[in-house]
């Protein structure tokens, strides 16, 4: 529970700091393949404005009292309602990379999506997970191999680490266009990091890596194999159509994750939270829908959550956050957003995040800011 009372006043300032931090602070071309995003970058300014086209409509004299904004997640019984979305190379940006992501997030009550291409091996950010907490949640992100068995490996080891549930991004058939990173030469790691979970894997040579083969040739059957070979719930991120949010669920999927990758896929699709009231209408009423995509204040989480996710995930906050003060700095991102949220559905007269609901969600010009 939250009480009421004097609180920090950092919400007043915002996450932009942090950016312009891990922006001074970061290597240039490392910070445009955070920042960037496919093409022309027309998703990615999209994504930019996306919440300034919904504006919350409070209730008001609801005698609500003291906040519970936890929520309940596949393999998370009591999780916050901001997770640290799946990212790839926290290593570049800090050299503590994802054990100081999984420190910072198993302390702030968030699940942790690390994933296939972390630069810390799976058991070691689960382990620095339980450093800050004793029983956190860290989900498995997965690019569904074009071999089962490698993607079937990655699941083990994600399964053996602990992980509670797995993460199977879909909208990478094939790797965004990316001119910023085509411009800096940035078209592979630098020496002395690696994608660590892909080491040691079926075809690899020993003490060797297979790279992350993104694959056209995946489809509902490579994710119908992975729910047989595994008891752990299975989520599908990157899903913009109800008809795929239905087949992800017809499939077995113990949620979605509505994303359209932080525009850094197709240059041509819409910004997530404009999808996300279709795929709630599709299969909210069986399963979580979750959000990715430009939550950038504690007022977006509360627009998300009265449209009807479950929880929403955060990627490049988090990784601002990350350069430019390692674990304290993924830390303050979080409590930022968890404390700015709270805040906000005080003002809505909420207690619990189910009393936010659609009818209290605007259409506005574009002007909220
Ligand atoms: C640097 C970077 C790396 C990412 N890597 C992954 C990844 O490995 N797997 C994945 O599913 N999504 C990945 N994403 C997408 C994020 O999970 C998220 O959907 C997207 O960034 C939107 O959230 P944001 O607007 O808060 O950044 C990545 C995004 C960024 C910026
Ligand atoms: C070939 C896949 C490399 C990792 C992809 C990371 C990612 O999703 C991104 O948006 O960047």
């Amino acid at each position: 529970m939250t009480p009421d009372g004097p609180r920090a006043p950092h919400e007043a300032y915002g996450l932009r700091e942090w950016h312009d931090a891990a922006r001074a602070a970061l290597d240039g071309a490392h910070y445009d393949y955070v920042a960037g995003g496919a093409g022309e970058e027309r998703v990615l300014a999209a994504n930019e404005r996306s919440f300034d086209r919904y504006a919350l409509l409070p209730r008001v004299l609801r005698a609500a009292g003291p906040r519970d904004t936890a929520v309940e997640l596949p393999g998370a019984a009591r999780a916050a309602p901001v997770l640290v979305a799946p990212t790839a190379f926290h290593r570049l940006l800090h050299p503590d990379g994802e054990r100081a992501t999984a420190r910072a997030a198993a302390a702030e009550g968030a699940v942790l999506v690390t994933g296939t291409a972390a630069t810390t091996a799976v058991g070691d950010v689960v382990a620095a997970a339980r450093e800050a907490a004793p029983d956190p949640a860290v989900w498995f992100q997965l690019y569904l191999h074009p071999r089962p068995e490698v993607t079937e490996a990655l699941v083990r080891r994600a399964e053996k680490a602990g992980c509670r549930a797995l993460v199977v991004t879909a909208d990478s058939p094939v790797f965004g266009r990316r001119a910023r990173d085509v411009r800096n030469g940035f078209t592979d790691l630098p020496p002395g990091y690696a994608a660590e979970n892909m080491r040691d894997l079926p075809g690899a040579p020993p003490g060797g890596l297979t790279d992350i083969p993104l694959s056209t040739a995946v489809g509902w059957r490579d994710l119908a194999t992975v729910l047989r070979t595994t008891s752990l719930p299975v989520l599908v991120k990157g899903v913009l159509h109800p008809d795929d949010a239905r087949l992800a669920v017809e499939h077995g999927a113990a949620g979605v994750v509505v994303s359209n990758h932080g525009g850094r896929q197709c240059d041509a699709v819409p910004a997530a939270v404009d999808c996300l009231p279709a795929v709630v209408d599709a299969v909210a009423v069986r399963v979580p829908v979750l959000l990715a995509g430009e939550v950038r204040r504690g007022s977006d989480v509360a627009v998300a959550l009265a449209l009807g996710a479950a929880a929403v995930g955060v990627g490049r906050p988090v990784l601002w956050g990350l350069a430019a003060a390692g674990e304290a700095g993924v830390r303050r991102v979080l409590a930022e957003l968890l404390d700015g949220y709270d805040h906000t559905l005080a003002l809505c007269g909420g207690r619990r995040n189910a009393d936010l609901e659609r009818g209290m969600v605007v259409r506005t010009a574009g002007d909220a800011r």
